[in-house]
């Protein structure tokens, strides 16, 4: 057997990997069952997953009356380790359980039982709206990695009855799926802060959750590491601790032609898409790009490009014997490409069978909404696809209606043989072999025209200077997250190719967040 993270895509950290990895609650499960078997009793996880809620209600309010919704399993366990730690520390609190304490299974009627003991009077009431009385914060404790239907009765109306009173969620938001971040999103409520355990999960990540979990608290509450060999899990949160010892060095032995060679194919009409991704390939430090260029539209790219070459090209062949320059490493065709312009089929599969990383995006892959296998076919070098979801639906219609982000990548890539760059706020690269990862860094600023054409040439820019293909993706949509951060509010996609050099050099130090 291999071991552990073997097989990791090349250049992507092992060790970072376990670090930022994200567990499906079956995931988390195995981490938990693992940690007891290895001898650390599940309540003494408890107690501290209870006072790490507790310390983040301290940490965030001042001393006032917290309402603690407990569901029926070690969710609501946790609930009642926290409400005990907050009674102690001079809260008022109020407690209501779904269902009733004598139907309570083990950790979490341990839980009910101290809690029951440390007070004076009866202090478990029905779960209902009138729990929220006055209440200064409450801690949703209702539903956790267990949610297996979205809720319905007295916890429906509780938790959609807690309008803007700030919310402490126990591990998510309850209604949230921890596996794929669905939810009904008039009954799970938006917390302040989600503390969970151990690692995040998808559904801290994806859509819809993500915006309902407000800033998330992961806490170490004693899980067994080494649990990660055996789980070995194929999800992780983009960081730079993943790729950045895969980002191109520079050396003084390089020529221009040596630090990386891209080939860009420009369209005859949306110029702008192929000079943004032009722009961002050059920014993220490769020696010459060559845009193959209609021959009428020619002199306007070498007028908005002078630091490229630009080749006018008659027809097809033009196009086609451009891509025979040995000395190029890689080829980006589809930003502005047009879906109607003769030859473009042509082009696409010319690039595929280049045999370079390629590096498709937008109209490449729309036009090939008829006969999607004829793209995978032709691949003869490493790929990588860069659709939105619309481009992706046209490629992939049967994956694109799954309720989860990371497995509808994940079967695109298997499918293409590519790495599937799926775009998006809660942006998911997936590599042919299963490995995944979410990337967060996006504000929602990037969702502006011409944003992927800069996304694109700066993954070609990384991959033509040598980077692999999926670790080149992850930092590329990484790392144009954070040049649109800085660019702060009215972005335009002109700001973005010259504020990724800073954001390069800043990711080359591992940073965890
Ligand atoms: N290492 C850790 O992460 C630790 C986590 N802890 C906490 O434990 C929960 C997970 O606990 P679990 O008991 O597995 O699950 P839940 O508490 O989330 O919920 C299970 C119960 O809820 C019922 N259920 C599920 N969905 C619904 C619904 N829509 N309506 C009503 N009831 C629902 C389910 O009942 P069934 O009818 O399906 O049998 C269960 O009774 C984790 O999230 C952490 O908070 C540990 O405390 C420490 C270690
Ligand atoms: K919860």
């Amino acid at each position: 057997m291999s071991s552990p993270f073997a097989n990791l895509p090349t250049g992507i950290d092992g060790s970072a990997w376990k670090r930022q990895a994200l567990l499906t609650p079956v995931e988390m499960g195995r981490a938990d069952s693992i940690t007891i078997e290895n001898g650390t009793p599940g309540y003494t996880l408890m107690l501290v997953a209870g006072e790490a809620v507790a310390d983040a209600v301290c940490d965030r309010f001042e001393t006032g009356t917290v309402a603690v919704l407990c569901g029926p399993g070690n969710n609501g366990g946790d609930g009642f380790v926290a409400a005990k730690i907050l009674a102690s520390r001079g809260w008022s609190v109020r407690l209501g359980l779904l269902g009733d304490r004598t139907e309570l299974k083990g950790d979490a009627a341990q839980a009910a039982a101290d809690w029951v003991a440390a007070s004076s009077e009866e202090t478990v009431e029905p779960l209902s709206p009138e729990i929220l009385t006055d209440a200064t914060v409450v801690i949703d404790a209702v539903f956790g990695a267990g949610l297996n239907r979205d809720p319905e009765g007295s916890a429906a109306e509780t938790l959609s009855a807690i309008g803007n009173r700030p919310v402490v969620a126990v591990d998510v938001p309850s209604g949230l799926f921890g596996a794929n971040g669905a939810c009904n999103r008039d009954i799970t409520p938006k917390a302040a802060v989600t503390v969970t355990f151990f690692r995040g999960k998808p559904g801290h990540k994806l859509l819809p959750g993500r915006v309902l979990c407000g800033d998330l608290s992961i806490c170490d509450i004693g899980i067994d590491t080494t649990a990660l060999n055996v789980i070995e899990p194929k999800l992780a949160l983009n960081r730079p601790d993943l790729w950045a010892s895969a980002l191109p060095e520079e050396s003084p032995f390089h020529h221009k032609y040596s630090r990386g060679y891209l080939m860009v194919a420009g369209g005859p009409e949306m110029i702008g898409a192929a000079c943004l991704a032009t722009r961002a390939a050059q920014r993220a430090g490769v020696g010459m790009v060559t845009v193959a260029a209609p021959l009428a539209q020619a002199p306007l790219y070498r007028l908005a490009l002078q630091s490229a070459v630009v080749r006018g090209l008659k027809d097809t062949r033009g196009f086609l014997d451009c891509l025979e320059d040995a000395r190029l490493t890689a080829a980006l065709i589809g930003p502005g490409l047009g879906d109607e312009a003769a030859g473009s089929h042509e082009r696409v599969l010319g690039v595929l069978r280049a045999n370079i990383p390629a590096i498709l995006d937008a109209d490449a892959l729309s036009i090939f909404a008829d006969s999607p296998d004829s793209l995978f076919q032709h691949r003869a070098a490493p790929m990588l696809l860069t659709p939105h979801m619309g481009e992706f639906a046209r490629l992939f219609p049967d994956l694109s209606t799954l309720d989860n982000k990371v497995e509808m990548a994940r079967r695109a890539a298997e499918r293409s043989g590519a790495v599937v760059l799926l775009k998006g706020y809660d942006t998911v690269i997936a590599d042919p072999s299963g490995w995944a990862v979410v990337n967060d860094s996006a504000p929602p600023t990037l969702a502006v025209a011409g944003a992927g054409d800069v996304l694109a040439g700066l993954a070609a820019g990384l991959i033509a200077k040598g980077m692999p293909v999926f670790a080149a993706a992850c930092a590329a949509a990484y790392l144009h997250g954070v040049a649109a951060d800085r660019a702060g509010s009215g972005l335009i996609a002109e700001d973005l190719p010259d504020l990724l050099p800073e954001a390069i050099e800043r990711s080359r130090i591992p940073r965890v967040r």
